[in-house]
């Protein structure tokens, strides 16, 4: 779609509700013009005029008009955006008069969709400004914006050329079935392959940390009744939100209950505590908490430190699908002496003394990755999506290396084709014709 085509959108920009000023944004190929009749005079790109906005013989505010010409905007398209005071009935007016004027209403997130459409942002920058604009706290925000100054997507772009270069080196050497791999650069192949692996596994536990940072780390408390499942949620919540019994089987629902740790947002689910047997209502509640374990990043094992191993038992098959677990040995207060924690996934506390909840604390900080993103270690903000796609990638590579080494090199070419692709849905930029063209264009061994 050219931008002559497309219909003129308008909409405001600003939050609802009333501020000091409000500003309605126009994209389209009428905007300039239609913000022109609004504003009586001629606009000028990059300048702020200042102008009263009319309805016909009526003023209905004054302010000012920015106009954006065409490409550079952040649509790509002609954009203007009117600043009024931040009324919603003064903002309403100003777009219905756009809409009078051939503007239509802006579908959401139309404005970045257009931006994507017209090459300004990728799928994951598109992604990041609506991130940003979400953000919770500094690390958040500051994830984001390194998400939308493409860092993610450059690393995502120049893994996919490594992928394509070594396409194109499997789909030559397919030409030359009667020869051996070896003497078409079997080795490099192998050796750049291995390469991509490495690369994907790092990018994808960057974006993990990335998407933890963004929707929080979802953990979910289990372990035997009467641990001390909801005491533990309570001391970390800082409230007394669960019910908290000496009987077994107090707890029978989920309690989700977000909790913030130094700005580390996450999840925590308390549970109905996992044994054999139980009444109808004991035994929903455990499928309950073995469902939402199902769907966890963390399992947070709380066991009495008086006699773990009992407990360690009684969870094993419910967490044995969770990628992590920490073990903590509650009720460290009677035990006779308290115990040093060797093993940084194992820490004894007390939910009654509040003794070791420190290290918890600094703990599970470092699992939902806020730590790593004050280290400066260069965290982007990232999706489920695009963790998805990454771990696909991984093991579409995987495949192939297996299919090289057994030389068949069909298979191979197959497996890194669907692993480039999987690629290339984070940016959006799975493009088929243009590859074959690449192919063909830029490759021939000894031709
Ligand atoms: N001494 C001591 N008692 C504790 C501690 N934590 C919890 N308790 C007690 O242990 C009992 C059970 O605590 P809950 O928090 O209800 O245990 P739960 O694991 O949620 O139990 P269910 O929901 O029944 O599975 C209560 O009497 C708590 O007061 C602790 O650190 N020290
Ligand atoms: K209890
Ligand atoms: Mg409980």
């Amino acid at each position: 779609m050219t931008a002559t085509d497309t219909d003129t959108i308008v909409a405001i920009a600003t939050a609802p509700g009333a501020g000091g000023v409000g500003v309605v944004r126009l994209s389209g190929p009428r905007s300039r013009a239609i913000a022109e009749a609004l504003c009586g005079c001629a606009l000028v790109p990059r300048h702020a005029h200042y102008v009263r906005l009319r309805a016909g013989e009526e003023t209905i505010d004054d302010g000012l008009a920015l106009y954006f010409a065409a490409p550079a905007s952040f649509t790509g398209e002609h954009v203007v955006e009117l600043q009024a005071h931040g009324s919603p009935v003064v903002l309403q007016r100003l777009v219905a008069e756009c809409c009078t004027r051939g503007a239509r209403h802006a579908r959401p997130g139309e404005f970045s969709e257009r931006a994507f459409l017209n090459g300004k942002l990728d799928l994951a920058q598109a992604e990041a400004v609506a991130d940003l604009i979400a953000a919770g706290d500094t690390r958040a925000a500051r994830a984001a914006r390194r998400a939308l100054d493409g860092v993610f997507s450059q690393r995502v772009d120049a893994l996919a050329t490594e992928l394509l270069h070594l396409r194109i080196h499997v789909e030559a050497a397919i030409d030359f079935a009667d020869e051996s791999l070896d003497t078409l650069g079997g080795r490099e192949l192998r050796e750049g392959l291995a390469r991509a692996t490495s690369t994907v596994a790092t990018l994808l536990a960057e974006a993990e940390r990335g998407r933890k940072l963004r929707d929080g780390l979802h953990a979910v408390i289990v372990g035997p009744p009467n641990a001390g499942k909801s005491s533990l949620l309570n001391a970390l919540a800082g409230s007394e939100r669960a019910i908290v019994t000496d009987i077994a089987g107090t707890t029978r629902d989920l309690l989700h209950e977000t909790v913030r740790l130094d700005g580390a947002e996450l999840t925590l689910v308390d549970t109905a505590g996992l044994r054999e047997g139980g009444d109808a209502i004991e035994r929903e509640g455990m499928r309950r908490a073995r469902d939402e374990l199902q769907g966890a990043d963390l399992a947070i094992v709380v066991l009495d430190a008086r006699d773990p191993e009992s407990g360690r038992t009684a969870v094993a098959d419910a967490i044995a699908d969770v990628p992590r677990r920490l073990w903590i040995h509650n009720k460290s207060d009677l035990l006779p002496h308290a115990p040093h924690d060797t093993d940084p996934d194992t820490v004894h506390v007390s939910a009654r003394t509040g003794a070791g909840l420190d290290a918890l604390h600094a703990r599970l900080r470092t699992l939902s990755g806020a730590e790593a993103a004050d280290a400066g270690e260069g965290t982007f903000t990232a999706r489920a999506r695009h963790v998805d796609a990454l771990a696909r990638t991984a093991a579409h590579l995987h495949d192939a290396a297996a299919q090289l080494d057994a030389d068949a090199l069909e298979l191979a070419a197959e497996s890194l084709r669907a692993g480039h692709d999987a690629l290339g849905e984070i940016t959006g930029r799975v493009v088929p014709d243009a590859l074959l063209g690449h192919i063909f264009g830029s490759f021939c061994i000894g031709k």
